[in-house]
């Protein structure tokens, strides 16, 4: 059976409609189709921190003001009293300018603590947002993708809008103010001077567009490939077993280095376009200093021309100051463009559509058991896989699926299951088109074991009580001893309190299995699902198993894919199910009598075991 079949997250309390609608409502709408709608989206997320944003900008002021008086006190020292010779005041002033430089620390301080408190919580509203968004996604969307792709976005996408909004608002804003104060005050002192100043200003402009057009297509190619790496990471992680047991190493690792080298490229030309900008900066801001200086002096020659020595110094210190927002822009473009490439990927997710209910669904009632397919037909995608599927099965029968691997018998679990939903016909439940109930309701309400039940890091008991969050530890217990998982558990040194590690390490197989049916005899579903294992087992844990999912099965509906025949046996009704179409029904006794796959199917198993 395909690992598409995973057990529904029932013991999730949050109100998922309910967030997830808030966190669309502040990062839906607009699509990021381009830098300034991802920005945009950006500032759905901020803006929920106005007050702290107004301190912030408040603070950025002050200091920004604070930093132009400095060289303008400086200026004026010069002027009034070291080339005027009279240092009568100068103490005053100087306790002024430390003053001045004492503030623009406090300023700055508190204009970073709260810039990076509101990233933070910013950072974290969206990664709750695309946390709840994942949860809520229909397994299909799965399907398409690696694990650790989501998972980079989850990390690394999210760090880098992190790391810009922890600094680059504070530099835009204090680079704007810096720019316009700068430049009010440069044209009050000479407007002659200033024309000079600002000359470097077209060259600068056009150098950081002809990189950045080419940094923002490098961040963007860098991001995909860390994405892929990490997804292929996981993925062989994952199947280390796999990978050791058909020897594929070599392979893995050349196809590991050519995604690495994709990605080293990729971030090599995106740091060394971007490693252009501090460096231009630089010679234009040397340039400028030396334009300053040449044409300040002659003009400080001519009495009339109003420009004194004062004045070229804080022109000098201005046209450094100037150029440094620009010059800070800059430098944080490599940051900017990379969080607008990760915000970019995190929209993405949250753009695509979720498993939503039906308009008008309701909540399922109580069910009894009662299951028909009427008709169904279903594609993953193009391909038709189930045709003009149709049964009906009373509650508390015991059906069984067999026919040949990728017949589609994982295909109508997952369609009962509500986690795809048919192309065509009626999946009916108790009298009830599923299509018209809320999909958690009637999940609620099934039970799983399956091959690859999911056990969770966690003590045995808190694995058990995922069945029903509210069981007592005397329920659990109990449970377990139905399920024959009682005398293993109380053999192990912590007992109930013993911790398994992700996904049911340290425990076998089949100890696997019995916790998993501990877990649906605790859950007490209407329908049960069960998928048996094809891993072997050895003959006494599989009796253990076989007589717990008798007891589990007992006065419930029950949908089997079953590996081994003497199971299948016992079923009420068996389906063989032959290239998406049932062609058999019936009982064992009936499908042995009219000799067709089943029956083949049969003598097969029989020659084997002699
Ligand atoms: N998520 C998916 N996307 C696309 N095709 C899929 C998907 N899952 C299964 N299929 C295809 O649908 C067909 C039926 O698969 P299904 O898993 O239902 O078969 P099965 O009878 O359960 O097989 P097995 O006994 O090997 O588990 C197969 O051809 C399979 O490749």
């Amino acid at each position: 059976m395909s690992s598409q079949l995973k057990e529904p997250f029932r013991y999730q309390k949050i109100d998922i409609n309910q967030a997830q609608k808030e966190g669309q409502s502040k990062g839906k709408g607009k699509k990021a189709k381009d830098w300034k709608g991802t920005l945009l989206r950006i500032w759905a997320f901020l803006s929920i921190y106005r007050f702290k944003l107004f301190l912030v900008i408040t603070m950025v002021i002050l200091s920004s003001v604070l930093s132009l008086l400095g060289p303008f006190l400086v200026g004026m020292a010069i002027d009034d009293y070291f080339i005027a010779q009279n240092l009568e005041g100068l103490p005053s002033l100087l306790v002024v300018l430390g003053g001045i430089y004492i503030l623009l620390s406090v300023a700055t301080w508190l204009q970073n603590y709260w810039m990076i408190g509101i990233s933070q919580q910013t950072v974290q509203e969206m990664r709750t947002t695309l946390f709840l968004h994942i949860q809520q996604l229909p397994l299909s969307y799965f399907d398409k993708r690696q694990h650790g792709e989501l998972m980079s976005r989850m990390t690394n996408d999210m760090e880098n809008v992190s790391n810009t909004l922890n600094s680059s608002i504070i530099q835009l804003l204090s680079s704007i103010i810096t720019f316009i104060g700068i430049l009010a005050v440069m044209l009050w002192l000479s407007p002659l001077l200033t024309v000079v100043t600002l000359m470097v200003i077209p060259l600068m402009l056009f150098g950081m567009k002809w990189i950045t057009k080419r940094t923002s297509v490098f961040f963007k190619e860098q991001q995909r490939h860390l994405g892929d790496l990490n997804g292929y990471i996981e993925e062989t992680i994952a199947g280390q077993a796999m990978v050791k047991t058909f020897s594929r190493e070599e392979p893995i690792i050349a196809e590991f280095e050519e995604k690495n080298q994709k990605l080293r490229t990729a971030g090599f030309w995106a740091q060394t376009y971007s490693g252009f900008i501090p460096k231009l900066m630089n010679v234009l801001n040397n340039a400028s200093f030396a334009v300053i200086a040449g044409v300040g002096g002659l003009l400080a020659l001519n009495p009339q021309a109003g420009v004194t020595v004062g004045t070229i110094v804080i022109f000098a210190e201005y046209s450094r100051q100037f150029t440094r927002p620009l010059n800070d822009l800059a430098n944080q473009f490599n940051t900017l463009l990379s969080a607008i490439a990760g915000a970019e990927r995190v929209f993405e997710v949250i753009d695509e559509p979720l498993d939503t209910d039906h308009e008008g669904a309701k909540p399922m009632k109580q069910i009894k058991g009662d299951v028909q397919f009427d008709q169904v037909s279903f594609s993953y995608d193009d391909e038709p896989i189930l045709k003009n599927i149709s049964f009906d099965v009373k509650a508390g029968e015991t059906v069984a699926f067999v026919g040949p691997t990728g017949a589609g018998k994982t295909t109508i679990i997952n369609l009962l299951s509500y986690f795809y939903e048919s192309n065509e016909g009626r999946i009916i439940i108790d009298g009830q088109d599923t299509t018209t109930v809320q999909k958690e309701s009637l999940r609620s309400q099934m039970g799983f074991v399956l091959q690859d039940s999911f056990l969770f890091q966690g003590s045995i008991r808190e694995n058990i009580r995922y069945g029903r969050l509210e069981a007592t530890d005397e329920e659990v217990e109990e449970a377990a001893n139905r399920a024959n998982a009682h005398d293993f558990i109380s053999r192990m040194s912590e007992g109930y309190d013993t911790l398994l590690k992700q996904d049911g390490g340290g425990i076998s197989q089949g100890q696997k299995q019995l916790l998993s049916i501990a877990r649906a005899i605790l859950a007490d579903p209407a329908i049960l699902i069960l998928d048996e294992a094809t891993s072997s087992i050895d003959t006494i844990t599989e009796m253990r198993i076989q007589e717990a999912l008798q007891r589990l099965m007992e006065g419930r509906t029950s949908f089997m894919i079953a590996h081994r025949l003497n199971t299948i046996e016992q079923a009420d009704r068996i389906f063989v199910l032959q290239d998406g179409q049932i062609t058999e029904s019936g009982s064992h006794h009936e499908l042995m009598g009219i000799k067709g796959f089943y029956y083949g199917l049969h003598q097969k198993h029989e020659q084997q075991t002699g």
